[in-house]
């Protein structure tokens, strides 16, 4: 498709690739190895015209992490399907098992130039202001693990359904990397559980289990794992009901003050995350974090 080679050639979206230069290096990885760039869409969308509702199934192997190249596809679906008058709702699931999303790629932070990071922080920050300012109903069928940047990704939508099994978690756990959610990802954990709940979780990079989740009101509703699509669905039909003017306006008034605050302070925010992500410290803790990663399984 057109749209899939421009996203190869990264000519879509200019203003998501561009950045400026920020002078350090970070250090070379040592261990990890950098997976093959598949050409397979990440994301597949189902869009039914009759129903005007979205399905985008997350399909990167094996946990859905946010790469760049992941998240350019994420936002480009989303701006067509917003662009699309029809489009009234999307739900958001993954086609991964056990996994919702496992956050940002590690690996996109690790070992990189600054001009990477940065140009790959631009599309975190984008995929946020697309998702969490979109004018479509938008629900989170969790049906795996989210932590992090997955959770945020949940965070950003109007309702989630979680799947209820323990086995699963959600949360945004950053502390526990060594590094530190910005203020976006704080903003909007606030703005869904309040104050205290995301001091505590914040501080400490808690992972919550289905259960705490929807006591704090992290998530709002959980189901057999079997029934998560469907009850997104019959949300979704509920929710699309409202009068569509008045929920947008709605909405907006809710979130803009937290994405105004973004828009206006991007490139510092970019600069921002390149200096804290360079320093060699974190690229220890990161490091550290991943042969966890790695440990655990084995
Ligand atoms: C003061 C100024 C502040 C400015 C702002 C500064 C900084 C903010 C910066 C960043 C914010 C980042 C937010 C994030 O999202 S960081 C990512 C956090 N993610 C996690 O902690 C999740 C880690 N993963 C897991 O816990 C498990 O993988 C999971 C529960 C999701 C699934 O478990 P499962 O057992 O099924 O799978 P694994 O065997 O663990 O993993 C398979 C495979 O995938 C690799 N992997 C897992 N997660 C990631 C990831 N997030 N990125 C890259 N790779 C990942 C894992 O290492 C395995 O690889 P391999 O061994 O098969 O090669």
């Amino acid at each position: 498709m057109a749209w899939r080679a421009a996203l190869r050639s990264k000519a879509v979206i200019p203003a998501l690739l561009s950045c400026s230069s920020h002078g350090r290096l970070c250090a070379s990885p040592t261990f990890i190895t950098q997976r093959n760039n598949s050409t397979s869409p990440k994301i597949k969308v189902d869009y039914d015209q009759t129903t005007g509702v979205a399905v985008m199934h997350m399909q990167s192997p094996p946990v859905n992490s946010l790469s760049l190249d992941f998240l350019t596809e994420l936002c480009i679906s989303l701006e067509k399907l917003e662009m699309d008058k029809g489009c009234r709702g999307l739900i958001i699931t993954s086609n991964q098992p056990k996994v919702f999303s496992a956050g940002l790629d590690i690996l996109e932070m690790y070992g990189k130039s600054p001009e990477h990071c940065g140009e790959f922080w631009k599309v975190v920050q984008e995929m946020w202001l697309k998702l969490y300012g979109s004018n479509m109903v938008t629900i989170a069928a969790i049906n795996g693990s989210s932590p992090a940047g997955g959770c945020l990704l949940s965070l950003t939508c109007d309702y989630r359904i979680m799947a209820d099994n323990p086995l699963y978690s959600i949360g945004l756990n950053e502390t526990q990397l060594g590094i530190v959610a910005p203020f976006w990802f704080k903003e909007t954990m606030v703005n869904t559980v309040g104050h205290r709940n995301t001091e505590v979780a914040l501080q400490l990079g808690l992972l919550y289990k289905p259960a705490e989740a929807l006591k704090i009101g992290l998530v709002d509703q959980l189901v057999p794992e079997d029934q998560v699509f469907s009850v997104a669905t019959q949300t979704m039909t509920k929710w699309l009901t409202i009068p569509e003017h008045a929920r947008q306006i709605t909405k907006s008034m809710m979130r803009n003050p937290t994405i105004d605050k973004l828009r206006t302070n991007r490139e510092a925010d970019i600069q921002n995350f390149v200096s804290f992500i360079t320093k060699e410290s974190i690229q220890k803790s990161l490091r550290m974090y991943m042969e966890m990663l790695k440990q655990r399984k084995a």
